[in-house]
C-alpha cells in the first residue's frame, strides 16, 4: 500500500485496475427515465422504464397457469415493487383476498410499501400496507400487504389455512433465513390442504361428520394438522411466488414437485465491479480509504458502505468524522449515517433521506440493506465481503455470531443496491480470484442457529413430528434432538413431544427467544416480573456501555455509578431505572423532542450507547404490553433482588459455571472452558458460581451478561436438570 496524500489526508490510495465486470455482460443501457412532469407522471414512466414491465401480460399468464411459480430476474428489474401491482390488476384479488409478500427484514418490507403506495396513489395502509412485528399498517381494505416472514408465519398460528391470502409471493429466498425455510415448509403443506380441501370437499357438505371422514382419508401428518384445526372449510388454492436475484431455482423446483421457473432479462442501469489487486488486511481500513477515495475523485452520488455490525458502524463513523476534519476548508462535505436492525425505525428512515444540498451522503449499514431495499441517491457500494453470521455447535448447544466471507449470491446483491436510479459502481474488497472462491450462496440459517424457537413456533402450528417434516433442507438431527432436548428442559413441550399447557403456549406467543420467555412467565410467579422486563429488555440491544479508547478511565468510573457487585443483570436494571428517573425529572416543561435531545446527553455524560438504550426501551415497552396481555402478573421484587438472582437462576440453569482453581470457568452444560468477559462487572471479584446470557467466541471463549449465584439454588429450581443422584 502507497501513501499517497494528494490533499494531506492521511488516506493510502488502493489501485483499481479498472476491471469493468459489467462491460463483459454487455448489459442493455436504457435512456434515463427523466421526464418534465410532475411525481405521478415521473413514477408511472419510471415503472414503464423497468425491465419487468415488458412482460406484464407473461407474468399474470404464468401464476394463472401455476400453482407454484419461481420467479429469477436482474436487482432492481422491479420483482418486488412491480409484481404485486400486476396481480392486483390481473384479478387476484377480486374476492377481497390478498396478496402477501415476504421480506426477510422489517425494513424492506416497510420501504417497498411506502414505495408501492405512492406508486399506486394511495395512502399508505389503505389499499397496500406493511405489517411487521409490533407494527401493523393495513387495513380492512388492504390487498397488496408487505410483511416479513417471521410475522407471516405468526399469522399461520392463528389462521393455519392462511385463508386471507390468494397469493404468498416469497421474495429474497436465497437469504434461505430460518423464518424462510420454514415457511416454505409450511407454504408447501397449506397449498396441499388447501388443494385438498377442494378435491375432497368439493362434493359433500362442510359438516362435522363429513369433515371426519376426510381426515380419516388423509395420511400426510401434517396436513392433517391443519385441516384438523379447519373444521373442514373450503378453501380455493393458493398461488405462491418464490423470489429472488440469486437463486438456484432447480433446488426449489424440485422441492415443489418441479414447479415452473421463469427468468426475467436485463437489468435498468449497468453497475461496474472493481477489484483490490492484492488482499486487504484490514477490511475497516480499507473501507475508509475507499470511501474518501470515491468522496474526493469521483463525481456525484451517495455511498452505501457494507460493515459487520453496530460496534464497527459506530467505529467507522468516528473515523470518518475524525478524518473529515483534516479536509481543506471548502471541500464538499460528507454526512454519515448508520442503518442497523437494532436502530429504531425512525432513525433508520434517514438513511432513505436525501442528503442536504451541498453534502455527500455515506451509508454504513449491515447486511440489512443489502436485499430489495433501494436507498435513493446511492451510486457507490462498497464492499468489504464479509458479514457476521451465527453458527451454532449442536455438540455444546452454544450458539454464537462470527465474522465470515460472504458469498456470491450476497455479492451480487451488495451491487445490485447500485444501479438502480442510474449507473453506478461496486468496489469490492478484496482481488477478483477470492471472489471464484466464495460459496455459491449462503448457507441455510436453518443448519447453523439453534433450533428451538423454530419448533416451538412449528409445534404451536400443530406440526408434531419435527424430524418429519417436509424442510427444504433438514438441519441435522443432532440440532433437532438438542433443541427438542431444550424446550422439555424449559417445560414448553411434554415428555411425549406435545406443547405443554400453559407453559408451552404461553412461551410460543411471546415473541422471544424461549429462553427469555420462560424467564417473564417465570418471574411472575417469582414477583420480580417488572425486574426481568428490563432484563431482557436491556439483553435484547448490543453494548448498552460505551467506553471510547481514549477515555477508558472515565468510561470506568462512570460505570461504576450503576455497577452492583451480584452483576450485570442487576446493573443494566439500574442504568435503565436511572434513565427512567431522569426523563420522568425533565418531562415537565420540555417536549417529546427536547426530553429525548436531554437524554442523549445525560447517555454521553454517562458513557452508555443512547441509541442502544432506545431500543431498549421500546423493547421494553412492547414485551411489557405481550405480558399484560397474556395476564402474567407484572409485580416488581422491590429491594429484594435475591428474588431476582434466583429467578435468574430457575430460568438461565443451562447457562450455569463453576469457577475452576486457575481463575477460569466450567459451563457446567457444555463442559467448555469460558472466562468472564473484561466487561463484565465481575470481571475482577469472580465470584464461585454465575449464569451467563451470551458467549463470544474470539481468541478465548468469553461470557458476559453475568450474575453471581448459590451453586445449590440450581438442584432446588431446575431439579429436572441438576437433580442430585442418591
Ligand atoms: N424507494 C424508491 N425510490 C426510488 N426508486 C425506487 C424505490 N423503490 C424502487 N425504486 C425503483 O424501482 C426499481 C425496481 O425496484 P424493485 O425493488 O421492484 O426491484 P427488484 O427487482 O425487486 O430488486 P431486488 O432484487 O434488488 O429486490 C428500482 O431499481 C428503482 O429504480
Amino acid at each position: 500500500m502507497t501513501n499517497n496524500n494528494n490533499n494531506n489526508i492521511p488516506v493510502n490510495e488502493m489501485h483499481w485496475p479498472l476491471v469493468d465486470k459489467a462491460d463483459k455482460k454487455k448489459p442493455k443501457i436504457r435512456d434515463l427515465p427523466y421526464c418534465q412532469g410532475n411525481r405521478k407522471q415521473r413514477l408511472e414512466q419510471q415503472r414503464k422504464a423497468l425491465p419487468i414491465a415488458s412482460v406484464e401480460k407473461r407474468l399474470v399468464e404464468e401464476v394463472q397457469k401455476n400453482d407454484t411459480l419461481i420467479i429469477v430476474g436482474e436487482t432492481g428489474s422491479g420483482k418486488t415493487t412491480q409484481l404485486p401491482q400486476f396481480l392486483l390488476n390481473g384479478g387476484f384479488c377480486h374476492d377481497g383476498k390478498i396478496i402477501g409478500i415476504t421480506q426477510p427484514r422489517r425494513v424492506a418490507a416497510v420501504t417497498v410499501a411506502k414505495r408501492v403506495a405512492e406508486e399506486c396513489g394511495v395512502e399508505l395502509g389503505q389499499k397496500v400496507g406493511y405489517s411487521i412485528r409490533f407494527e401493523d399498517v393495513t387495513s380492512s381494505s388492504t390487498r397488496i400487504k408487505y410483511m416479513t416472514d417471521g410475522l407471516l408465519l405468526r399469522e399461520a398460528l392463528l389462521d393455519p389455512f392462511l385463508s386471507r391470502y390468494s397469493v404468498i409471493i416469497v421474495d429474497e429466498a436465497h437469504e434461505r433465513t430460518i423464518h424462510t425455510d420454514v415457511l416454505l415448509g409450511l407454504l408447501k403443506n397449506v397449498q396441499n390442504a388447501r388443494s385438498r380441501s377442494i378435491n375432497k370437499c368439493l362434493n359433500i357438505e362442510n359438516t362435522e361428520a363429513n369433515y371426519g371422514k376426510l381426515l380419516k382419508r388423509e395420511n400426510d401428518a401434517n396436513c392433517v394438522s391443519i385441516l384438523k384445526r379447519c373444521q373442514g372449510v373450503k378453501f380455493p388454492s393458493l398461488k405462491l411466488i418464490i423470489m429472488s436475484a440469486s437463486l438456484d431455482a432447480r433446488g426449489f423446483s424440485e422441492y415443489f414437485g418441479g414447479a415452473r421457473s421463469v427468468y426475467i432479462q436485463g437489468r435498468q442501469f449497468p453497475v461496474d465491479i472493481f477489484y483490490t489487486h492484492h488482499a486487504e488486511p484490514d477490511y475497516v481500513d480499507a473501507a475508509l480509504i475507499t470511501i474518501f477515495q470515491i468522496h474526493l475523485e469521483e463525481g456525484p452520488g451517495d455511498i452505501l458502505v457494507f460493515l459487520t455490525g453496530q460496534e464497527e458502524i459506530e467505529s467507522v463513523e468516528r473515523l470518518v468524522q475524525e478524518r473529515l476534519r483534516q479536509l481543506p476548508e471548502g471541500s464538499q462535505k460528507l454526512l454519515t449515517v448508520p442503518i442497523f436492525s437494532s436502530l429504531p425505525s425512525e432513525q433508520q428512515m434517514k438513511a432513505f433521506m436525501p442528503a442536504p444540498a451541498g453534502f455527500r451522503k455515506v451509508i454504513l449499514a449491515t447486511n440489512i440493506a443489502e436485499t430489495s431495499v433501494t436507498i435513493p441517491g446511492i451510486k457507490y457500494v462498497i464492499d468489504p465481503g464479509v458479514v457476521k453470521a451465527r453458527t451454532y455447535n449442536a455438540h455444546t448447544g452454544i450458539e454464537s455470531l462470527d465474522i465470515v466471507k460472504t458469498s456470491k449470491a450476497q455479492a451480487l446483491q451488495r451491487s445490485g443496491r447500485a444501479g438502480r436510479e442510474r449507473p453506478g459502481k461496486c468496489f469490492r474488497l478484496y482481488p477478483e480470484s477470492e471472489f471464484g472462491q466464495l460459496a455459491d450462496s449462503t448457507e441455510p440459517e436453518i443448519k447453523r442457529c439453534n433450533l428451538s424457537n423454530v419448533i416451538l413456533q412449528l409445534k404451536a402450528l400443530g406440526v408434531d413430528d419435527i424430524i418429519g417434516f417436509d424442510f427444504l433442507e433438514k438441519p441435522s438431527r443432532m440440532a433437532i434432538v438438542k433443541s427438542l432436548e431444550q424446550l422439555f428442559l424449559l417445560g414448553a413441550i411434554t415428555d411425549d413431544s406435545k406443547l405443554s399447557d400453559p407453559i408451552g403456549h404461553q412461551m410460543a406467543r411471546l415473541p422471544l427467544d424461549p429462553v427469555y420467555s420462560k424467564a417473564l412467565i417465570l418471574a411472575s410467579q417469582f414477583n420480580c416480573l417488572e425486574e426481568m422486563l428490563i432484563a431482557v429488555a436491556m439483553l435484547s440491544v448490543e453494548s448498552i456501555f460505551y467506553t471510547p479508547r481514549e477515555k477508558l478511565e472515565e468510561a470506568r468510573t462512570a460505570m461504576k455509578c450503576f455497577s452492583s457487585p451480584e452483576g450485570d443483570h442487576i446493573t443494566l436494571i439500574n442504568v435503565y431505572r436511572a434513565s427512567d428517573e431522569f426523563v420522568e425529572k425533565i418531562k415537565q416543561g420540555n417536549d417529546k423532542e427536547k426530553t429525548e435531545k436531554k437524554l442523549r446527553k445525560w447517555c454521553k455524560e454517562n458513557f452508555i450507547n443512547s441509541r442502544s438504550l432506545r431500543h431498549a426501551r421500546d423493547i421494553h415497552s412492547q414485551i411489557r404490553r405481550h405480558a399484560e396481555q397474556m395476564g402474567l402478573c407484572v409485580a416488581s421484587c422491590g429491594d429484594d433482588m435475591l428474588q431476582f438472582r434466583r429467578c435468574l437462576a430457575a430460568s438461565f440453569f443451562l447457562n450455569a459455571a463453576l469457577k475452576q482453581p486457575e481463575g477460569t470457568y466450567r459451563a457446567l452444560a457444555s463442559g467448555q472452558s469460558v472466562r468472564i468477559h473484561p466487561s463484565s462487572v465481575l470481571f475482577r471479584t469472580k465470584p464461585e458460581c454465575i449464569i451467563f446470557n451470551e458467549l463470544v467466541q474470539t481468541n478465548h471463549c468469553y461470557i458476559r451478561n453475568i450474575t453471581r449465584i448459590d451453586f445449590l439454588w440450581l438442584p432446588e429450581l431446575a431439579p429436572q436438570y441438576y437433580a442430585v443422584q442418591n
